[in-house]
Protein backbone atom coordinates (compact mmCIF):
# COMPACT_ATOMS: atom_id res chain seq x y z
CA UNK A 1 0.00 0.00 0.00
CA UNK A 2 2.79 2.46 0.92
CA UNK A 3 4.76 1.50 -2.06
CA UNK A 4 1.57 2.79 -3.92
CA UNK A 5 0.90 6.01 -2.44
CA UNK A 6 4.48 6.88 -1.98
CA UNK A 7 4.78 7.75 -6.29
CA UNK A 8 1.30 9.44 -6.10
CA UNK A 9 2.28 11.56 -3.44
CA UNK A 10 5.38 12.67 -5.61
CA UNK A 11 3.43 13.30 -8.55
CA UNK A 12 0.94 15.76 -6.89
CA UNK A 13 3.41 17.39 -5.07
CA UNK A 14 5.52 17.88 -8.24
CA UNK A 15 2.45 19.00 -10.06
CA UNK A 16 1.87 21.27 -7.15
CA UNK A 17 5.34 22.73 -7.12
CA UNK A 18 4.99 23.60 -11.64
CA UNK A 19 1.34 25.07 -10.73
CA UNK A 20 3.40 27.05 -8.03
CA UNK A 21 6.32 28.23 -10.09
CA UNK A 22 4.36 28.93 -13.20
CA UNK A 23 1.43 31.15 -11.65
CA UNK A 24 4.38 32.95 -9.86
CA UNK A 25 5.68 33.63 -13.63
CA UNK A 26 2.78 35.29 -14.30
CA UNK A 27 2.68 37.69 -11.33
CA UNK A 28 4.75 40.18 -13.35
CA UNK A 29 2.29 42.24 -15.19
CA UNK A 30 -0.18 42.48 -12.05
CA UNK A 31 2.72 44.16 -10.22
CA UNK A 32 3.55 46.41 -12.53
CA UNK A 33 -0.22 47.28 -12.74
CA UNK A 34 -0.34 46.71 -15.89
CA UNK A 35 -3.60 45.95 -17.79
CA UNK A 36 -2.63 42.23 -19.24
CA UNK A 37 -4.65 39.16 -20.81
CA UNK A 38 -5.26 36.08 -18.41
CA UNK A 39 -2.66 33.56 -19.10
CA UNK A 40 -3.58 29.59 -18.92
CA UNK A 41 -0.98 26.98 -17.33
CA UNK A 42 2.14 26.55 -19.18
CA UNK A 43 1.36 28.65 -22.72
CA UNK A 44 0.51 31.78 -20.83
CA UNK A 45 -1.64 33.65 -23.86
CA UNK A 46 -0.06 31.26 -26.94
CA UNK A 47 -1.80 28.21 -26.65
CA UNK A 48 -3.92 29.21 -29.47
CA UNK A 49 -0.71 29.90 -31.64
CA UNK A 50 0.97 26.39 -30.89
CA UNK A 51 -2.28 24.28 -31.54
CA UNK A 52 -2.18 26.26 -34.73
CA UNK A 53 -5.55 27.66 -34.54
CA UNK A 54 -3.96 31.45 -35.28
CA UNK A 55 -0.68 33.06 -36.18
CA UNK A 56 0.81 35.38 -34.25
CA UNK A 57 -0.05 38.14 -36.18
CA UNK A 58 -3.94 37.26 -35.70
CA UNK A 59 -3.66 36.57 -32.27
CA UNK A 60 -2.36 40.30 -31.39
CA UNK A 61 -5.03 41.36 -33.76
CA UNK A 62 -8.08 39.86 -31.65
CA UNK A 63 -6.13 41.03 -28.76
CA UNK A 64 -5.53 44.36 -29.82
CA UNK A 65 -9.69 44.54 -29.96
CA UNK A 66 -9.91 43.36 -26.49
CA UNK A 67 -8.24 46.80 -25.08
CA UNK A 68 -9.08 50.25 -25.73
CA UNK A 69 -5.44 51.24 -23.48
CA UNK A 70 -2.31 52.41 -24.68
CA UNK A 71 -0.32 49.60 -24.37
CA UNK A 72 -1.10 46.12 -22.54
CA UNK A 73 0.99 43.12 -21.06
CA UNK A 74 0.26 39.46 -21.98
CA UNK A 75 2.71 35.73 -21.91
CA UNK A 76 3.80 34.10 -24.70
CA UNK A 77 4.58 31.05 -22.58
CA UNK A 78 5.87 32.21 -19.67
CA UNK A 79 8.11 35.36 -20.79
CA UNK A 80 6.31 38.76 -20.53
CA UNK A 81 5.67 40.83 -23.34
CA UNK A 82 4.68 44.07 -23.88
CA UNK A 83 1.99 44.95 -26.34
CA UNK A 84 1.57 48.73 -27.54
CA UNK A 85 -1.51 50.26 -29.24
CA UNK A 86 -0.86 53.67 -28.77
CA UNK A 87 0.43 55.22 -32.42
CA UNK A 88 2.61 58.17 -29.79
CA UNK A 89 4.23 55.06 -28.27
CA UNK A 90 4.74 53.22 -31.32
CA UNK A 91 6.59 56.06 -32.71
CA UNK A 92 8.97 56.21 -29.91
CA UNK A 93 9.98 53.15 -29.86
CA UNK A 94 10.40 52.53 -33.50
CA UNK A 95 11.42 55.86 -34.41
CA UNK A 96 12.30 58.94 -31.61
CA UNK A 97 13.52 56.43 -28.98
CA UNK A 98 15.12 53.79 -31.44
CA UNK A 99 18.32 54.04 -29.27
CA UNK A 100 16.07 51.78 -26.71
CA UNK A 101 14.53 50.20 -29.26
CA UNK A 102 17.66 48.57 -31.80
CA UNK A 103 17.05 44.93 -31.67
CA UNK A 104 14.38 43.04 -32.51
CA UNK A 105 13.31 40.13 -29.87
CA UNK A 106 13.55 37.67 -32.72
CA UNK A 107 16.37 34.75 -31.16
CA UNK A 108 19.97 35.22 -33.08
CA UNK A 109 21.69 31.84 -32.38
CA UNK A 110 24.74 31.27 -34.76
CA UNK A 111 24.40 27.53 -33.25
CA UNK A 112 21.16 26.82 -34.21
CA UNK A 113 20.75 27.99 -37.63
CA UNK A 114 23.61 30.54 -38.89
CA UNK A 115 21.86 31.01 -42.04
CA UNK A 116 19.05 32.90 -40.06
CA UNK A 117 21.15 34.33 -37.09
CA UNK A 118 22.88 36.43 -39.60
CA UNK A 119 19.79 37.93 -41.90
CA UNK A 120 19.50 41.53 -41.67
CA UNK A 121 16.08 40.77 -39.73
CA UNK A 122 17.96 38.61 -37.19
CA UNK A 123 21.04 40.35 -36.66
CA UNK A 124 21.70 42.52 -33.68
CA UNK A 125 23.76 45.61 -32.90
CA UNK A 126 26.37 46.52 -33.35
CA UNK A 127 26.60 44.57 -36.63
CA UNK A 128 22.88 44.92 -38.23
CA UNK A 129 23.97 48.40 -38.47
CA UNK A 130 27.26 47.30 -40.45
CA UNK A 131 25.30 45.12 -42.68
CA UNK A 132 22.30 47.66 -43.26
CA UNK A 133 25.00 50.34 -44.14
CA UNK A 134 26.24 47.87 -46.93
CA UNK A 135 22.92 46.85 -48.27
CA UNK A 136 21.16 50.36 -48.31
CA UNK A 137 23.07 51.23 -51.43
CA UNK A 138 21.65 48.13 -53.23
CA UNK A 139 18.20 49.71 -53.48
CA UNK A 140 18.82 53.41 -54.73
CA UNK A 141 16.23 55.15 -57.22
CA UNK A 142 19.23 54.81 -59.65
CA UNK A 143 19.49 51.30 -59.51
CA UNK A 144 15.29 50.98 -59.08
CA UNK A 145 14.88 52.46 -62.47
CA UNK A 146 17.39 50.06 -63.65
CA UNK A 147 15.52 47.02 -61.30
CA UNK A 148 12.09 47.96 -62.75
CA UNK A 149 13.13 47.36 -66.93
CA UNK A 150 14.12 43.75 -65.47
CA UNK A 151 10.70 43.64 -63.95
CA UNK A 152 9.06 44.46 -66.99
CA UNK A 153 10.85 41.63 -68.81
CA UNK A 154 9.23 39.46 -66.33
CA UNK A 155 5.99 40.94 -66.68
CA UNK A 156 6.01 39.88 -70.19
CA UNK A 157 6.87 36.31 -69.60
CA UNK A 158 3.85 36.46 -67.06
CA UNK A 159 1.31 37.81 -69.78
CA UNK A 160 2.53 35.43 -72.62
CA UNK A 161 2.08 32.65 -69.92
CA UNK A 162 -1.42 34.16 -69.09
CA UNK A 163 -1.94 34.54 -73.17
CA UNK A 164 -1.25 30.80 -73.42
CA UNK A 165 -3.37 29.60 -70.66
CA UNK A 166 -7.36 28.21 -71.41
CA UNK A 167 -9.00 31.09 -70.27
CA UNK A 168 -12.27 28.97 -69.64
CA UNK A 169 -10.05 27.55 -66.42
CA UNK A 170 -8.94 29.10 -63.39
CA UNK A 171 -5.82 30.27 -62.53
CA UNK A 172 -4.20 30.22 -58.69
CA UNK A 173 -3.18 33.95 -58.42
CA UNK A 174 -0.72 32.67 -55.08
CA UNK A 175 1.12 30.98 -58.03
CA UNK A 176 0.81 33.42 -60.50
CA UNK A 177 2.52 35.82 -57.62
CA UNK A 178 4.90 33.63 -56.20
CA UNK A 179 6.31 32.76 -60.16
CA UNK A 180 6.28 36.94 -60.82
CA UNK A 181 8.24 37.60 -57.28
CA UNK A 182 10.61 34.79 -57.76
CA UNK A 183 12.50 35.88 -61.02
CA UNK A 184 11.80 39.27 -60.78
CA UNK A 185 14.08 39.00 -56.96
CA UNK A 186 16.32 36.64 -58.62
CA UNK A 187 16.91 38.96 -61.66
CA UNK A 188 16.80 42.31 -60.26
CA UNK A 189 18.97 41.37 -57.07
CA UNK A 190 21.38 38.28 -58.36
CA UNK A 191 21.16 38.82 -62.19
CA UNK A 192 19.90 35.16 -62.86
CA UNK A 193 17.07 34.15 -65.20
CA UNK A 194 15.22 31.80 -63.10
CA UNK A 195 12.11 31.30 -66.47
CA UNK A 196 9.79 30.44 -63.74
CA UNK A 197 6.84 31.36 -66.52
CA UNK A 198 8.39 28.53 -68.63
CA UNK A 199 8.29 24.77 -68.35
CA UNK A 200 8.53 23.31 -64.79
CA UNK A 201 11.74 21.53 -66.04
CA UNK A 202 13.74 24.51 -66.42
CA UNK A 203 12.50 26.70 -63.99
CA UNK A 204 13.60 27.23 -60.35
CA UNK A 205 10.15 28.27 -59.01
CA UNK A 206 9.18 24.48 -57.99
CA UNK A 207 12.14 24.09 -55.86
CA UNK A 208 11.33 27.94 -54.48
CA UNK A 209 7.87 26.55 -54.05
CA UNK A 210 8.67 23.95 -52.25
CA UNK A 211 11.61 24.79 -49.54
CA UNK A 212 9.92 27.94 -48.77
CA UNK A 213 6.74 26.67 -48.36
CA UNK A 214 5.54 26.20 -44.97
CA UNK A 215 4.46 22.86 -43.32
CA UNK A 216 3.58 22.30 -39.67
CA UNK A 217 7.14 21.23 -38.69
CA UNK A 218 8.64 24.43 -40.53
CA UNK A 219 6.24 26.58 -39.06
CA UNK A 220 6.41 25.63 -35.40
CA UNK A 221 10.05 26.28 -35.95
CA UNK A 222 9.65 29.58 -37.08
CA UNK A 223 7.11 30.56 -34.87
CA UNK A 224 9.63 29.40 -31.45
CA UNK A 225 12.19 31.56 -32.94
CA UNK A 226 9.77 34.31 -32.27
CA UNK A 227 8.35 33.35 -28.93
CA UNK A 228 10.24 30.36 -27.60
CA UNK A 229 13.63 30.92 -27.56
CA UNK A 230 14.58 28.02 -24.97
CA UNK A 231 12.63 25.24 -26.64
CA UNK A 232 14.92 26.52 -30.38
CA UNK A 233 18.01 26.18 -27.97
CA UNK A 234 17.21 22.60 -26.38
CA UNK A 235 16.10 21.01 -29.20
CA UNK A 236 18.62 22.83 -31.38
CA UNK A 237 15.77 23.86 -33.99
CA UNK A 238 16.30 25.14 -37.72
CA UNK A 239 14.91 27.79 -38.66
CA UNK A 240 15.86 27.05 -42.11
CA UNK A 241 15.87 22.96 -42.45
CA UNK A 242 19.03 21.02 -43.72
CA UNK A 243 17.90 20.43 -47.15
CA UNK A 244 16.65 24.41 -48.00
CA UNK A 245 19.87 25.65 -45.90
CA UNK A 246 22.03 23.36 -48.39
CA UNK A 247 20.42 23.86 -51.10
CA UNK A 248 20.29 28.02 -50.66
CA UNK A 249 24.11 27.68 -50.14
CA UNK A 250 24.58 26.02 -53.37
CA UNK A 251 22.80 27.95 -55.46
CA UNK A 252 24.57 31.33 -53.99
CA UNK A 253 27.80 30.08 -53.84
CA UNK A 254 27.65 28.83 -57.88
CA UNK A 255 26.08 32.25 -58.47
CA UNK A 256 29.07 34.14 -56.77
CA UNK A 257 32.24 31.84 -57.45
CA UNK A 258 30.90 32.18 -61.15
CA UNK A 259 30.48 36.16 -60.81
CA UNK A 260 34.00 36.10 -59.19
CA UNK A 261 35.54 34.00 -61.85
CA UNK A 262 33.92 35.71 -65.27
CA UNK A 263 35.16 39.24 -62.74
CA UNK A 264 31.68 40.80 -64.59
CA UNK A 265 30.31 43.91 -62.36
CA UNK A 266 26.83 44.75 -62.27
CA UNK A 267 26.50 46.76 -58.58
CA UNK A 268 24.12 44.39 -57.44
CA UNK A 269 23.66 41.98 -54.30
CA UNK A 270 26.03 39.57 -55.51
CA UNK A 271 28.96 42.31 -56.02
CA UNK A 272 28.08 43.74 -52.44
CA UNK A 273 28.22 39.56 -51.32
CA UNK A 274 31.87 39.71 -52.66
CA UNK A 275 32.62 42.82 -51.48
CA UNK A 276 31.84 41.69 -47.94
CA UNK A 277 33.73 38.29 -48.48
CA UNK A 278 37.46 40.53 -49.71
CA UNK A 279 36.92 43.38 -46.88
CA UNK A 280 38.28 43.46 -43.80
CA UNK A 281 36.56 42.21 -40.83
CA UNK A 282 33.62 44.25 -40.01
CA UNK A 283 33.98 44.09 -35.85
CA UNK A 284 36.82 42.52 -34.12
CA UNK A 285 35.25 39.80 -32.93
CA UNK A 286 32.95 39.21 -36.09
CA UNK A 287 34.16 38.49 -39.66
CA UNK A 288 32.45 38.15 -42.61
CA UNK A 289 32.59 35.15 -43.84
CA UNK A 290 30.78 31.69 -45.13
CA UNK A 291 27.31 31.64 -44.07
CA UNK A 292 27.24 34.81 -42.78
CA UNK A 293 27.80 36.36 -46.38
CA UNK A 294 25.10 33.91 -47.92
CA UNK A 295 22.84 35.01 -45.17
CA UNK A 296 22.67 38.13 -46.60
CA UNK A 297 21.66 36.92 -49.78
CA UNK A 298 19.08 34.38 -48.47
CA UNK A 299 17.66 37.75 -46.88
CA UNK A 300 16.71 39.05 -49.67
CA UNK A 301 15.81 36.20 -51.81
CA UNK A 302 13.40 34.91 -48.83
CA UNK A 303 11.77 37.88 -48.05
CA UNK A 304 11.25 39.12 -51.98
CA UNK A 305 9.39 35.57 -52.31
CA UNK A 306 6.57 35.77 -50.03
CA UNK A 307 5.64 39.10 -49.56
CA UNK A 308 5.82 40.24 -53.07
CA UNK A 309 4.08 37.08 -54.74
CA UNK A 310 1.24 37.35 -51.56
CA UNK A 311 0.73 40.86 -52.25
CA UNK A 312 0.05 40.65 -56.17
CA UNK A 313 -2.07 38.24 -55.24
CA UNK A 314 -3.99 39.67 -52.66
CA UNK A 315 -4.73 42.40 -55.09
CA UNK A 316 -6.22 40.24 -57.74
CA UNK A 317 -8.51 38.93 -55.31
CA UNK A 318 -10.13 42.04 -54.05
CA UNK A 319 -9.80 43.61 -57.44
CA UNK A 320 -11.85 40.34 -59.01
CA UNK A 321 -14.51 40.85 -56.26
CA UNK A 322 -14.58 44.83 -56.90
CA UNK A 323 -14.94 44.77 -60.72
CA UNK A 324 -15.92 48.96 -60.32
CA UNK A 325 -12.55 49.32 -58.54
CA UNK A 326 -10.70 47.26 -61.14
CA UNK A 327 -12.31 49.11 -63.65
CA UNK A 328 -11.11 52.57 -62.47
CA UNK A 329 -7.56 51.31 -62.41
CA UNK A 330 -7.79 49.81 -66.03
CA UNK A 331 -8.90 52.97 -66.68
CA UNK A 332 -6.29 54.80 -65.28
CA UNK A 333 -3.87 52.36 -66.80
CA UNK A 334 -5.44 52.78 -70.30
CA UNK A 335 -4.84 56.46 -70.16
CA UNK A 336 -1.60 56.77 -68.75
CA UNK A 337 -0.25 54.49 -71.69
CA UNK A 338 -1.75 56.71 -74.07
CA UNK A 339 -0.54 59.85 -72.55
CA UNK A 340 2.97 58.83 -72.38
CA UNK A 341 3.36 55.23 -75.15
CA UNK A 342 4.83 53.44 -72.39
CA UNK A 343 5.37 52.97 -68.48
CA UNK A 344 8.65 54.11 -67.17
CA UNK A 345 9.51 54.89 -63.62
CA UNK A 346 8.34 58.20 -63.06
CA UNK A 347 5.13 57.39 -65.01
CA UNK A 348 3.99 54.70 -62.61
CA UNK A 349 5.27 56.77 -59.94
CA UNK A 350 2.43 59.06 -60.40
CA UNK A 351 -0.17 56.78 -61.56
CA UNK A 352 -1.88 57.99 -58.29
CA UNK A 353 -4.45 55.45 -58.19
CA UNK A 354 -2.38 52.20 -58.78
CA UNK A 355 -0.62 53.65 -55.87
CA UNK A 356 -3.63 53.65 -53.59
CA UNK A 357 -4.93 50.22 -54.46
CA UNK A 358 -1.82 48.92 -53.47
CA UNK A 359 -1.75 50.87 -50.20
CA UNK A 360 -5.09 49.59 -49.56
CA UNK A 361 -3.97 45.72 -50.41
CA UNK A 362 -1.11 46.04 -47.99
CA UNK A 363 -3.44 47.78 -44.96
CA UNK A 364 -6.10 44.43 -45.61
CA UNK A 365 -3.06 42.48 -45.73
CA UNK A 366 0.17 43.60 -43.86
CA UNK A 367 2.20 40.55 -44.99
CA UNK A 368 4.12 40.70 -41.87
CA UNK A 369 1.21 41.21 -39.73
CA UNK A 370 3.31 42.07 -36.31
CA UNK A 371 6.56 44.22 -35.29
CA UNK A 372 8.41 43.73 -32.52
CA UNK A 373 11.51 45.00 -30.79
CA UNK A 374 13.61 44.73 -28.00
CA UNK A 375 13.99 47.06 -24.66
CA UNK A 376 17.82 47.17 -24.64
CA UNK A 377 18.10 49.22 -21.91
CA UNK A 378 15.56 50.56 -19.10
CA UNK A 379 12.83 52.61 -20.46
CA UNK A 380 10.81 55.11 -18.96
CA UNK A 381 7.45 56.90 -19.87
CA UNK A 382 6.71 58.83 -17.03
CA UNK A 383 2.85 60.15 -18.62
CA UNK A 384 2.00 56.46 -18.80
CA UNK A 385 3.43 55.31 -15.59
CA UNK A 386 4.89 52.80 -17.05
CA UNK A 387 8.59 51.18 -16.73
CA UNK A 388 9.88 48.89 -19.37
CA UNK A 389 12.67 46.52 -17.93
CA UNK A 390 15.56 45.94 -20.27
CA UNK A 391 15.27 42.66 -22.52
CA UNK A 392 11.43 43.22 -22.23
CA UNK A 393 9.71 42.06 -25.87
CA UNK A 394 7.65 44.93 -27.28
CA UNK A 395 4.80 43.93 -30.09
CA UNK A 396 2.78 46.05 -32.31
CA UNK A 397 -0.30 44.18 -33.84
CA UNK A 398 -0.77 45.59 -37.31
CA UNK A 399 -3.96 44.00 -37.71
CA UNK A 400 -5.31 45.34 -34.55
CA UNK A 401 -4.33 48.83 -35.95
CA UNK A 402 -4.83 48.47 -39.77
CA UNK A 403 -8.39 47.46 -39.00
CA UNK A 404 -9.59 50.13 -35.65
CA UNK A 405 -12.48 51.81 -37.36
CA UNK A 406 -10.81 54.98 -35.45
CA UNK A 407 -8.24 54.87 -38.37
CA UNK A 408 -9.62 53.26 -41.30
CA UNK A 409 -13.67 53.72 -41.24
CA UNK A 410 -15.40 50.29 -41.99
CA UNK A 411 -12.46 47.97 -42.23
CA UNK A 412 -13.60 45.26 -43.79
CA UNK A 413 -14.03 46.76 -47.04
CA UNK A 414 -11.34 47.15 -49.51
CA UNK A 415 -11.42 50.70 -50.71
CA UNK A 416 -8.46 52.51 -51.67
CA UNK A 417 -10.33 55.92 -51.70
CA UNK A 418 -9.27 56.29 -47.78
CA UNK A 419 -6.08 56.94 -49.40
CA UNK A 420 -7.10 59.73 -51.88
CA UNK A 421 -5.64 63.09 -50.37
CA UNK A 422 -4.29 62.86 -46.89
CA UNK A 423 -1.11 62.03 -46.35
CA UNK A 424 -1.03 58.48 -44.54
CA UNK A 425 -0.40 58.82 -41.23
CA UNK A 426 2.57 56.48 -40.51
CA UNK A 427 1.93 55.72 -36.84
CA UNK A 428 -0.58 53.66 -37.29
CA UNK A 429 -0.21 52.26 -40.91
CA UNK A 430 3.13 50.71 -41.22
CA UNK A 431 2.77 47.32 -43.28
CA UNK A 432 6.77 48.36 -43.94
CA UNK A 433 7.13 49.03 -40.77
CA UNK A 434 9.24 52.63 -39.66
CA UNK A 435 12.42 53.79 -38.63
CA UNK A 436 15.84 52.51 -39.33
CA UNK A 437 15.10 49.19 -38.94
CA UNK A 438 12.09 49.68 -41.48
CA UNK A 439 11.59 47.39 -44.46
CA UNK A 440 14.75 47.67 -46.48
CA UNK A 441 12.79 46.29 -50.15
CA UNK A 442 9.89 48.61 -49.87
CA UNK A 443 10.46 50.74 -52.51
CA UNK A 444 11.72 48.18 -54.42
CA UNK A 445 8.30 46.07 -53.28
CA UNK A 446 5.83 48.75 -54.56
CA UNK A 447 7.19 49.02 -57.65
CA UNK A 448 7.43 45.19 -58.56
CA UNK A 449 4.49 44.75 -57.35
CA UNK A 450 2.54 47.52 -59.51
CA UNK A 451 4.29 47.16 -62.38
CA UNK A 452 2.92 43.11 -62.00
CA UNK A 453 -0.58 44.63 -61.71
CA UNK A 454 -0.35 47.29 -64.44
CA UNK A 455 0.57 44.81 -67.18
CA UNK A 456 -2.10 41.84 -65.87
CA UNK A 457 -4.94 44.48 -66.00
CA UNK A 458 -4.08 46.26 -69.20
CA UNK A 459 -4.94 42.53 -70.67
CA UNK A 460 -6.91 40.92 -68.95
CA UNK A 461 -10.52 41.38 -66.81
CA UNK A 462 -10.17 38.88 -63.60
CA UNK A 463 -13.39 37.45 -62.49
CA UNK A 464 -13.84 35.48 -59.37
CA UNK A 465 -14.62 32.06 -60.19
CA UNK A 466 -18.59 31.29 -58.48
CA UNK A 467 -17.67 27.81 -57.72
CA UNK A 468 -13.23 27.85 -56.71
CA UNK A 469 -12.00 31.60 -55.65
CA UNK A 470 -12.50 31.70 -51.85
CA UNK A 471 -15.20 34.00 -50.39
CA UNK A 472 -13.06 35.19 -47.72
CA UNK A 473 -9.18 34.07 -47.30
CA UNK A 474 -7.83 32.39 -44.57
CA UNK A 475 -4.07 32.79 -43.86
CA UNK A 476 -1.78 29.70 -42.58
CA UNK A 477 -1.17 28.90 -39.42
CA UNK A 478 2.09 27.47 -40.05
CA UNK A 479 3.60 30.76 -40.98
CA UNK A 480 4.69 33.75 -39.40
CA UNK A 481 3.25 36.37 -43.01
CA UNK A 482 0.00 36.20 -44.19
CA UNK A 483 0.15 33.97 -46.43
CA UNK A 484 -2.62 32.20 -47.95
CA UNK A 485 -3.97 29.21 -46.84
CA UNK A 486 -5.38 27.82 -50.11
CA UNK A 487 -5.23 28.76 -53.78
CA UNK A 488 -6.98 32.18 -54.89
CA UNK A 489 -8.37 30.67 -58.42
CA UNK A 490 -9.67 33.73 -60.76
CA UNK A 491 -10.23 33.82 -64.20
CA UNK A 492 -8.27 35.97 -66.26
CA UNK A 493 -10.29 37.00 -69.53
CA UNK A 494 -8.34 38.80 -72.25
CA UNK A 495 -8.95 42.30 -72.68
CA UNK A 496 -8.96 44.61 -75.86
CA UNK A 497 -5.58 46.18 -75.51
CA UNK A 498 -5.11 49.76 -75.90
CA UNK A 499 -2.22 50.63 -78.16
C1 LIG B 1 5.22 43.72 -50.02
C2 LIG B 1 6.45 43.44 -49.69
C3 LIG B 1 7.06 43.59 -48.32
C4 LIG B 1 6.48 43.90 -47.11
C5 LIG B 1 5.01 44.17 -46.82
C6 LIG B 1 7.54 43.94 -46.12
C7 LIG B 1 7.36 44.23 -44.79
C8 LIG B 1 8.39 44.32 -43.86
C9 LIG B 1 8.21 44.65 -42.48
C10 LIG B 1 6.88 44.97 -41.81
C11 LIG B 1 9.42 44.63 -41.89
C12 LIG B 1 9.73 44.94 -40.42
C13 LIG B 1 9.96 46.42 -40.29
C14 LIG B 1 10.10 46.91 -38.87
O1 LIG B 1 10.33 46.10 -37.99
O2 LIG B 1 9.98 48.13 -38.65
C15 LIG B 1 10.39 44.29 -42.89
C16 LIG B 1 11.74 44.18 -42.66
C17 LIG B 1 12.64 43.85 -43.63
N1 LIG B 1 12.38 43.64 -44.97
FE1 LIG B 1 10.58 43.73 -45.87
N2 LIG B 1 8.74 43.64 -46.73
C18 LIG B 1 8.49 43.43 -48.07
C19 LIG B 1 9.40 43.12 -49.04
C20 LIG B 1 10.76 43.04 -48.85
C21 LIG B 1 11.73 42.77 -49.88
C22 LIG B 1 11.42 42.56 -51.36
C23 LIG B 1 12.94 42.76 -49.28
C24 LIG B 1 14.30 42.54 -49.89
C25 LIG B 1 14.70 43.08 -50.96
C26 LIG B 1 12.73 43.01 -47.87
C27 LIG B 1 13.74 43.06 -46.95
C28 LIG B 1 13.56 43.33 -45.60
C29 LIG B 1 14.64 43.36 -44.62
C30 LIG B 1 16.11 43.07 -44.91
C31 LIG B 1 14.07 43.68 -43.39
C32 LIG B 1 14.80 43.83 -42.06
C33 LIG B 1 15.38 45.22 -41.96
C34 LIG B 1 16.25 45.45 -40.72
O3 LIG B 1 16.06 44.79 -39.72
O4 LIG B 1 17.11 46.32 -40.80
N3 LIG B 1 11.40 43.17 -47.65
N4 LIG B 1 9.73 44.09 -44.09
Amino acid sequence: MYALYVPLILCLLLAYLAWKYLNGCFKYWQKLNVQYVKPVPFFGNSFQIFTSQVTIGELLGNLYKQFDAAFFGMYMLHKPVLVIRDPELIKKVLVKDFHHFHDRSVLYDEQCDAIASNMLFFSKSPEWKLIRYKVTPLFTTGKLKNMMDLCKEVANDMVSYLRSYDTTNCIDAKELGGRYATDAINSCTFGIKTNSFKSDKVSFYPMCKEILEFDWKTGFSQVAYFIAHGLVKTFKLRFFDYQTSNLLRKVFWDTLNERERTKIVRHDLIDAMIGFKNSPNLTESFQFEGDRILSIAVQVFTAGFETIGSTVSFALYELSIQRDIQEKLRSEINSTFLQYGSFDYLVIKHMRYLHMVVQETLRKYPILPFLERKCAKTYSIPEKNLIIDAGTPIYIPLLGLHYDPKYFKNPDNFDPERFADKKVDKTFYLPFGDGPRGCIGARFSLMAVKVALLYILREFEVKPSPSRTPTKIRFSPYSVFLSPSTGIYLKFKANRVVD
